[in-house]
């Protein structure tokens, strides 16, 4: 007999855990599928693992800027113990995940899941049947299409080097490729990153991706801009990456991060009618498909959003609630972005880019924030913040910044702008000072 569910969800990554845990609290049959490692691409090959290994890439960056200031110091990474504490937190991931799943009355199974009819599951050999279907399959590394391109390597064996090469070479200019660089160099390796045209980073304000891009090559990275990687060849003693003009190089290893492609092509989606394209599945305002009880959710729906762990939940949460008998369309909250390279890049709100094409109505403001305390006691210099400032409302509506304490100074701000504090609200709240969070004073 067919075992029968309320709902199955496909892949238990953030965004498919988080719904299989809340509908099943809710009282409902809920059956997941994974066919790889339990709890997804976050905390196996992502998210939690790039913070152990950028955690000792912190600490050495602080420290190297306090050399010579007070502290004595000659601190380097030793990888091989950087990436056994790494292990020792992932290895517990998988079979954890996949216990509180179980534990919580979750049927789980361990397989890839197919559409046979827009009801019937296919798993290997099992078929399963549900009223409601939320597919949360999240994405893989898109791999470019050049000679030579099995020799490319991705994030995931990155995170997973037991030795970290003399030297090696990141194609690419977004999210992956400056937080790869940025760890790789910190831990010794000679980094080239070649993009391929003349702006990486460009979802970030332009003064300050070029700023970050100055501070890595200040601290040695090669940044190669408008060069296309044409072939790679492997040599004794590793790689040459060929390019454009008789670019030609040497490295130890190739890792290509030029973007990622939806796991939604294997799903069995065509023969249900579910319009799909290498950005996920095609959602309406509910995440529903073009087939209403077939949803998608997190990295695999083709949202209009960043693709990342928060946004995952969020859509979890939001999921549950429609399937439960909410019908509201969902309405997504500000999302904050960074990337964790050296020094850290973030943003939240109305972009600068936004406000430079609608001067009338936005004021962008440039603060260096290098002579005040928190940095100057730090010996950080370029600490940039960008505020966006809607002149009709007199309200900060985005902000960006560039520094060690980027990721914290736009979660402060990011609550600020939410609450639409003014000016005087915020001269009136007090904060421990000097800290980020007392500099916001100064900043309105
Ligand atoms: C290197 C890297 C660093 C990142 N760093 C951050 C960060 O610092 N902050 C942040 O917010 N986000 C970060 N992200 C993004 C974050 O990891 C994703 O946004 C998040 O994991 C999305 O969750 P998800 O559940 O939608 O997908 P995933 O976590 O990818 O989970 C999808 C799961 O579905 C499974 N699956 C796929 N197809 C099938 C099938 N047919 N049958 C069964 N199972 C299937 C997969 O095996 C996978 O386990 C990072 C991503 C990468 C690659
Ligand atoms: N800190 C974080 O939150 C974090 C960290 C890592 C990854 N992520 C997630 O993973 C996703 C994927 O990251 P990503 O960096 O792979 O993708 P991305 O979309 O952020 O950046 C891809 C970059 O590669 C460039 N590119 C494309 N083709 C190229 C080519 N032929 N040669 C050189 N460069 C090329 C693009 O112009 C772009 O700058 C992100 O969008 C994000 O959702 C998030």
């Amino acid at each position: 007999m067919v075992e029968k569910y309320d709902t199955v969800v496909i892949g238990a990554g953030p965004a498919g855990t988080a719904a299989a845990s809340s509908l099943k609290a809710q009282g409902e049959k809920v059956a997941i599928v994974e066919e790889d490692l339990w709890g997804g691409t976050c905390p196996n090959r992502g998210c939690d693992p790039k913070k152990i290994l950028y955690a000792a890439v912190e600490a050495k960056a602080q420290a190297d800027l306090l050399a010579g200031q007070g502290l004595n110091t000659q601190s380097s990474i030793e990888w091989s113990d950087l990436m056994a504490n790494k292990r020792a937190y992932t290895k517990q991931i998988s079979p954890g995940t996949h216990k509180s799943m179980t534990s919580s009355g979750i049927e789980t199974f361990t397989g890839h899941a197919q559409f046979v009819d827009p009801h019937t599951l296919e798993i290997g050999q099992q078929t399963i049947e549900a009223q409601n279907v939320i597919i949360a399959t999240g994405l893989r590394p898109r791999i470019p299409e050049i000679k030579g391109k099995e020799f490319l390597q991705t994030s995931t064996d990155f995170l997973d080097l037991d030795e970290m090469p003399a030297s090696i070479t990141i194609q690419g200019g977004g999210y992956v490729a400056f937080e790869l660089a940025g760890i790789a160099s910190s831990a010794g390796a000679k980094v080239t990153l070649i993009h391929h045209n003349d702006r990486p980073l460009k979802a970030f304000p332009e003064k300050l991706a070029q700023t970050l891009c100055d501070q890595l090559s200040e601290n040695g990275v090669e940044i190669i801009l408008n060069q296309e990687i044409t072939e790679v060849q492997k040599n004794s003693s590793g790689y040459r990456v060929m390019g454009n003009d008789g670019f030609d190089r040497e490295t130890e290893r190739v890792f290509t991060a030029v973007g990622r492609i939806a796991n939604v092509d294997q799903l069995g989606l065509d023969q249900i009618n579910v319009e799909h394209s290498s950005k996920g599945v095609k959602v309406n305002e509910h995440l529903q498909s073009d087939v209403s009880h077939i949803y998608a959710i997190g990295d695999s729906a083709a949202s209009p959003v960043p693709k990342l762990t928060p946004v995952a939940g969020f859509e979890a949460n939001y999921v549950v609630e429609q399937i439960l008998g909410d019908h509201t369309e969902i309405k997504y909250p500000l999302v904050p972005t960074i990337i964790f390279s050296l020094p850290k890049l973030s943003q939240v709100g109305v972009s600068v880019q936004q406000a430079q094409e609608d001067a009338d109505r936005y004021h962008v403001s440039t603060v260096n924030m290098e002579e005040w305390i928190t940095y100057k006691r730090q010996h950080e210099e370029q600490v940039l913040v960008q505020l966006v400032i809607d002149q009709k409302q007199d309200k900060v509506v985005g902000a960006a910044c560039l520094s060690m304490e980027a990721d914290e100074m736009i979660n402060y701000l990011r609550l600020l702008i939410k609450h639409e504090y003014s000016a005087k609200e915020v001269g009136q709240t007090l904060f421990n000072y000097p800290t980020t969070a007392s500099d916001i004073q100064y900043l309105y």
